[in-house]
């Protein structure tokens, strides 16, 4: 490695290994663009090196130690294209006797009554259970027991979960947050995508907000908004666990189109009978056991037409309450009548 980056200039350098430039930023020597990596390293003088606390020769083993690992981080995983669930047993021991598989771009919805164990089988997917959890359920990744390096990777998390309370306890600008997240990923045209997440958090919020907004002062659906953008764009998790999105103050069926867009597969656990029929399956939770596999019918797709419209409906009732009106005369929704 060292006999590679020490020929090259420093401008090559820097276009090749953009990160490079973290390493060279908390040093006292001025870099200049068009001199070698190594003489950079040999015109250290002994008042630098005092300065330091090391030698040119340990300061150039930090540097290659520096670039080993920031060239591992960027080693891009074996993309995902499925999940398998591979049942367990519930509460009572009995058998799941399931196999469910969740393809990349899917979005699966997790129904039962509280406490039936929706947020278990969540957490099974996110610790990728090998009948190790009280579920005893096994997790596949592409048909395969993941390697258990990537279970328990954090560069490399396989699973976001975007759960129910957002609190940010920073005292940073929503543009500074989502900065120094897209500058963790090291992604490159980091500036856009930046961007990019603020305009469609936006999108995503009730109520709109400014990049130069402290996350402090977002709202819980301004939160949510932000983290879902964040996840589609910036995170490289290609699993999205999703837990309780209701009454956030966000358009839940876009932030899940988004999600999707981005090939993510989402698993969502939810009481709310919109999102549990855009799903394109549910899983049926009983007694800490999946019961049931059910597949969104046309027929179910249609009635989520209407209650959609019931639901924008609601909306605009929620709206005339919180500016002070009154409700003397539901508000029409073509195709709607509420009596
Ligand atoms: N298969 C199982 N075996 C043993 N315990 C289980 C199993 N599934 C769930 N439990 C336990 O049941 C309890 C409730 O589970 P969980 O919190 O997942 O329910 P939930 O459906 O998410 O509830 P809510 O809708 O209220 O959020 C937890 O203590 C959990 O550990």
């Amino acid at each position: 490695m060292w006999e590679k980056l020490s020929s090259m200039t420093m401008q090559e350098l820097f276009t090749a290994y953009p990160y490079a430039a973290d390493f060279f930023q908390a040093l006292p020597l001025p870099v200049k663009s068009f001199d070698r990596v190594c003489n950079y390293f040999s015109s250290m003088d002994e008042e630098t090196s005092q300065d330091l606390g090391m030698d040119q020769q340990v300061l150039i083993e930090q540097f290659v130690a520096f670039m080993t690992q920031m060239q591992q981080l960027q080693v891009e995983e074996e993309a995902v294209k499925s999940v398998t669930i591979v049942g367990g047993q519930d509460k009572d021991g009995q058998s799941e006797n399931i196999l469910v598989t969740i393809n990349a771009g899917e979005v699966i919805c997790i129904v039962g009554p509280t406490g039936s164990g929706k947020s278990c089988l969540l957490a099974d997917i996110e610790w990728i259970a090998q009948r190790d959890t009280p579920t005893k359920r096994k997790i596949l990744i592409n048909n395969q027991i993941p390697d258990v390096k990537r279970r328990f990777s954090i560069e490399h998390k396989l699973v976001a979960q975007l759960s129910q309370n957002m609190n940010f306890i920073m005292d940073l600008t929503v543009e500074e947050f989502v900065k120094m997240h897209a500058e963790s990923r090291m992604v490159e045209n980091a500036a856009e995508i930046c961007a990019n997440i603020i305009v469609k958090a936006n999108e995503l919020a009730g109520e709109k907000f400014l990049p130069a907004t402290p996350v402090t002062s977002l709202s819980g659906g301004q939160s949510r908004s932000l983290m879902i953008a964040d996840a589609a764009y910036l995170s490289k998790s290609p699993i999205i666990l999703i837990d309780e999105i209701e009454n956030a103050g966000i358009d839940r069926q876009n932030a899940i189109r988004l999600l999707v867009d981005r090939q993510k597969i989402v698993l969502m656990a939810t009481h709310d009978p919109i999102l549990a029929l855009m799903g394109d399956k549910r899983l049926v939770i009983k007694n800490g056991g999946i019961k049931k596999v059910i597949v969104t019918s046309e027929q179910e797709r249609h009635n989520l037409v209407l209650l959609e419209k019931l639901d924008r409906q609601l909306s605009a009732i929620r709206d005339i309450l919180r500016n002070g009106g009154c409700i003397d005369l539901i508000p029409a929704e073509p195709g709607v009548t509420i009596c």
